[in-house]
Order: structure tokens, then sequence, then C-alpha cells
């Protein structure tokens, strides 16, 4: 009933720039959940605001630990919550012809979270406490053609191994004889690649504990 008259357009966080920090570094038991870092971790958009209360450098510090989260939503700083309407309206998180925008805007981003997330890593496995560095994304970007029996056997077992630590991931994917774009966030197929155009897989994964080793592996098993 409701959903005739409304839809889930996307998930705007708002980010007090002066206390954000302090709640993204609290260490929490294990098993309950950093609801500062969840908020960032399931965004579409992210508005940093508040940002004339703290210095500079604490700002560029702040957005690099909000993008090693959340490697895919898209970010704005702000005073006073001013933004463009249209950042935070007509989102289309949830739209399937979006979402090879969305794995693409953020390519340039990739680098520094491999970094960040390999060092994290080992810094929080193993111990009592979950760091709320857990919480990374992984992005995949791949030449090539995907064996869709593959892929659909290796997503079954990551999501039935991992389900509850992945928050959201999207993909635009190339599949072996089809030449249709395969859009992976319900797997559905998208508009066709062109006969000239490099047949690049592209994936992100937001969640917690991700072992980055491991679904780069995965990844490639699923290569034809
Ligand atoms: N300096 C500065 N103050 C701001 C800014 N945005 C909001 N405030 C002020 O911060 C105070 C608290 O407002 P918000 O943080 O927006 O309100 P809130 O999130 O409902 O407040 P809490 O629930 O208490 O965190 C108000 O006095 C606002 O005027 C900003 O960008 N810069």
């Amino acid at each position: 009933m409701v959903s005739r008259y409304v839809k889930l357009d996307g998930v705007v966080t708002m980010v007090d720039s002066k206390h954000a920090m302090k709640h993204l570094n609290e260490v929490k038991p294990r098993f309950v959940v950093n609801e500062s870092v969840e908020q960032v971790a399931y965004a579409d958009r992210i508005i940093v605001n508040k940002i004339d209360l703290i210095a500079d450098a604490d700002l560029e510090v702040l957005k690099t630990k909000i993008r090693n989260i959340n490697g895919m939503a898209l970010l704005k700083q702000a005073n006073y919550g001013v933004v463009d309407i249209d950042f935070v309206l007509g989102i289309g998180g949830y739209d399937l012809d979006r979402v090879e925008s969305d794995v693409t805007s953020n390519d340039s981003h990739c680098a520094s979270h491999k970094h960040d997330h390999e060092h994290e890593h080992q810094k929080g496995d193993h111990h009592d406490h979950v760091h709320d560095s857990a919480v990374s994304s992984v992005s995949i970007v791949s030449e090539g053609m995907i064996d869709l029996d593959e892929l659909d056997d290796w997503l079954e077992r990551l999501i039935e191994e991992k389900g509850e630590d992945l928050y959201r991931y999207k993909g635009v994917l190339s599949v072996k004889e089809s030449d249709e774009r395969y859009v992976l966030q319900m797997a559905v197929r998208g508009k066709t690649w062109g006969p000239d155009e490099k047949r690049i897989n592209k994936l992100v994964f937001i969640g917690r504990d991700l072992d980055e080793t491991v679904l780069r592996k995965g990844f490639k098993g699923c290569l034809a």
C-alpha cells in the first residue's frame, strides 16, 4: 500500500565534523554495532557538516576515514547543512540504471582503500573488540568475461557465509556469451555493451571484516 506512494530513493547520512571522528573510532564489544560506522556504510550520500568548526587537516583525515568505510557514496562538505536539493533527493540509490555511475564514480579511491584496508585489517583481526575500521569498502575492477554459473555459486556462498556482514554491494559485469551488461544489485540484465567497448567488470562491496584477498580470489574464479 505504502509503496504506491513512496519508494526508497536513497540513504543520506549527515556527519557532524566536530564529533564524528570520536564516534567512528569508538571501539565496541564484539557483536555490538557502531551505529555511526553503520550509518556511513549504508549511505548513498554523505554530508560532512559543520566544517567551520574543525581544522582543514582534521577534515581531510575525517573524509579519508569516511571514504575507507564507504567508497561508494558521494560526499559533500557543508555548513548548516546547506547542499543542493539534487544532492539529497532523486538519488536513485536503488535504481538499476544508476548502479554503473555509482561504481564508476569512485574508481579513483580504490587505491587508497586497498592500502588502508589491508593495514586496518591486520589490526582489527583476532581481537575481543571489533575495531570500527573493520567496516570497509572493497572495489574490484577487472577486464574480462564472467562465467555466470560460477558467479551465481560464488555469490550464493558469499551471502551464506558473510551475508550479515555485507551491508551493500553493487556491480556492473561483463558476462560470457552475452551482449548485455549484468547489473549486480539484484542481478538483472542491463543495457548492451558497445561493439568496441572494453568489457570491464566493476564491483564494490561494503561490509564488516571483508577479506579483500578472499573476495578478489572468489571473483577471479568467476572469470570465464
Ligand atoms: N558552527 C556551526 N553550527 C551549526 C552548523 N549546523 C548546525 N549548527 C548548530 O548546531 C546546533 C545543533 O544543531 P544540530 O547539530 O543541527 O542539531 P541536532 O543534530 O538535532 O542536535 P543533536 O541532536 O543535539 O546532535 C545548533 O545550534 C545549530 O545552529 C554548522 O554547520 N556550523
